[in-house]
């Protein structure tokens, strides 16, 4: 069927740039409606996925490259947004950073399932907020492929950022300066941030964003990942 032009208008009202260098602009699509059921957890956020695209694009212009962008040969972000989150006084927010094994699979080698599964209860109970799922963030960046060798050094007793280290990466490469930029194009209020990282709400200050502090979210642990968030809480300054 071919897209008529009042369709297309309808997608190009759902899009906004966000500028993010001087060649590139983040666009962004949405809110779409998105019900959501996990077992006895039902909701319905309004959702919005983003690309990068060519700063001179226009709206039209991108939607006619999207069979030439190869999307599926790299993930993108998006964010579930819920309640009144530009206007509403307290949001909380969760820059959760995907986790293929945890998320999907449900690998209890981490706390990352249950995080991004309770944060979303924590907003709905709270009424308004915000969960970003960060898809260049696998394995704190270094990538789905080389966390699963260093899965394979940590079951010969190497640590978290042992093993990262044994195949020469930093402990944690990930960046926060897009999302915090497309957080910006929905909320300029602060924001409660849902993390025992330190270094995520170090990067929403750097970026000038203004914060009410953190909520901790521990729970999940069990024997298997009892190590990890261990070494978290000794080695990664996680805050208890
Ligand atoms: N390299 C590496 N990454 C891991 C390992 N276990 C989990 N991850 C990744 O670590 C990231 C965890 O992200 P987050 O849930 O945002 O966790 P965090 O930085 O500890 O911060 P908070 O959960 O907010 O406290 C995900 O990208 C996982 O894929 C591991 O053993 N090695």
């Amino acid at each position: 069927m071919e897209m008529t032009q009042t369709n297309l208008t309808m997608i190009e009202e759902k899009m906004t740039f966000v500028p993010l260098t001087n060649e590139e602009n983040i666009c962004v699509v949405g809110p779409v409606k998105l019900p959501i059921k996990q077992g006895d957890f039902e909701a319905t956020f309004n959702w919005y996925c983003w690309t990068t695209v060519q700063k001179s694009w226009s709206k039209k212009e991108v939607i006619n490259h999207l069979n030439t962008m190869n999307l599926a040969f790299g993930q993108q972000s998006s964010v579930l947004v819920y309640g009144d989150f530009e206007h509403a006084p307290d949001a909380l927010v969760r820059m959760h950073s995907i986790c293929h094994t945890g998320d999907i699979f449900g690998s209890q080698r981490c706390d990352c399932g249950y995080q991004l599964h309770e944060s979303m209860k924590m907003v709905v109970d709270n009424g308004v907020g915000a969960i970003f799922y960060l898809a260049n963030h696998e394995g704190r960046g270094i990538g789905l492929f080389s966390k699963s060798m260093a899965y394979l050094l940590q079951q010969e007793g190497l640590d978290t950022v042992e093993a990262n280290h044994a195949l020469g990466f930093e402990d944690d490469t990930r960046s926060y300066e897009e999302s915090l930029k497309v957080l910006e194009s929905l909320r300029q209020k602060p924001v409660t941030l849902i993390t025992n990282n330190p270094k995520k709400l170090a990067a929403l200050e750097a970026h000038g964003l203004s914060t009410n502090g953190h909520v901790p979210l521990w729970g999940g642990e069990n024997a298997t990942n009892h190590y990890y968030l261990e070494t978290k809480r000794e080695k990664s300054g996680h805050i208890r």
